[in-house]
């Protein structure tokens, strides 16, 4: 039985222009265990997917299961099962750290959990913060006690949305050092984030989700071998030529350009002599994960589901 499982989920929110479709049709399996990770651009329908399987938003069409739970029909059980570290910082001012984690505890029925609070408390960095007032803590902390709320019951699933957004290196470190410890326990770990190298260096599989469809489902080494190969790193004052421009990642006058082999190199320089351009400090790197994923985002039209490798 798959850890998590969405099939053929749809969501089309009501907005004043009319309806807007956010998903269509993501079908994907995340097996028990696993390091998955949900990639796409702002607006692609990562929260909201997440959302439907928090049981906090409710899919238009299509079923949501964690653990074998519909998290409609079994609201309660499906949430047990999940840990949900969402994006946006919500607390109730009134109470000091330890207090939150215990009423939480509480909502889930888990008594007498102080030792795992403590275990939490010294593993995300708060063991001095412990009877801080939740007003008093910093965003970086209040993020950290949201991570803490999300596990105090020991969830099997974990579900981190962007953990690490606005976040400083140093939780970073220890949250995934944390994350990847529990992983390595059996639990299973769904992460959304921006930071791709983040994913690349945790996640198994991904999922890149662009407009509500999934575009690529693969293990990440897959991901990264079906890549552009190499990238070819150069400085470059002058205008590309568009045959060039056209698969090029520009910022400033750095200039990354995705290549197959060494005669497409050899053609590619060739092409900026010719246009008498002067190209500097060349190098070339292995293609990483974001060059994966810019050059499927930057792809016309998103895979129909039936074309989709997995
Ligand atoms: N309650 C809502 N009503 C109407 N439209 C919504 C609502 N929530 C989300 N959307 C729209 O649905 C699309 C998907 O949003 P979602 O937040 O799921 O994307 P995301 O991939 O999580 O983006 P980000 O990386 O910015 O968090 C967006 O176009 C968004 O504007």
């Amino acid at each position: 039985m798959p850890a998590v499982s969405f099939q053929s989920v749809t969501k089309t929110y009501n907005t004043p222009k009319g309806p807007f479709q956010a998903l269509d049709g993501v079908s994907l399996d995340i097996e028990e265990g696993e390091f998955f990770g949900l990639l796409g651009p702002n607006g692609a329908g990562k929260t909201t997917l997440i959302s439907i399987l928090a049981g906090l938003t409710r899919a238009t069409q299509g079923r949501v299961l964690a653990r074998g739970h519909d998290v409609r029909i079994d609201p309660a059980q499906a949430r047990r099962q999940l840990g949900i570290v969402p994006q946006e910082l919500v607390f109730d001012p009134f109470f000091n750290v330890r207090e939150t984690l215990r009423i939480q505890s509480g909502y889930f029925g888990v008594k007498n959990n102080d030792a795992w609070i403590d275990e939490l408390l010294e593993n995300l960095g708060l063991a001095d913060k412990a009877n801080a007032n939740m007003r008093q803590l910093s965003g970086g902390m209040k993020r950290r006690v949201l991570v803490a709320q999300a596990l105090v019951h020991k969830p099997p699933i974990i579900v981190l949305d962007e953990p690490t957004a606005g976040v400083d290196v140093e939780l970073r470190q220890s949250l995934w050092q944390f994350v990847a410890r529990l992983n390595r326990q059996g639990h299973t770990v769904l992460l959304t984030t921006h930071y791709l190298e983040e994913a690349e260096a945790l996640c198994r599989r991904i999922a890149m989700l662009k407009s509500g469809r999934i575009v690529a489902l693969d293990r990440t080494s897959e991901l990264l071998r079906k890549g552009s190969g190499s990238v070819l790193h150069l400085r470059l004052d002058g205008v590309l030529p568009p045959a060039l421009a056209a698969r090029a990642r520009v910022t400033g006058n750095m200039v990354q350009l995705p290549v197959r082999d060494a005669h497409d190199i050899e053609s590619s320089l060739a092409a900026l002599r010719a246009a008498g351009l002067q190209a500097q400090d060349v190098e070339i790197r292995r293609a990483d994960l974001e060059d994966v994923f810019l050059h499927l985002m930057a792809a016309p039209a998103p895979l129909a589901p039936e074309n989709i490798a997995v």
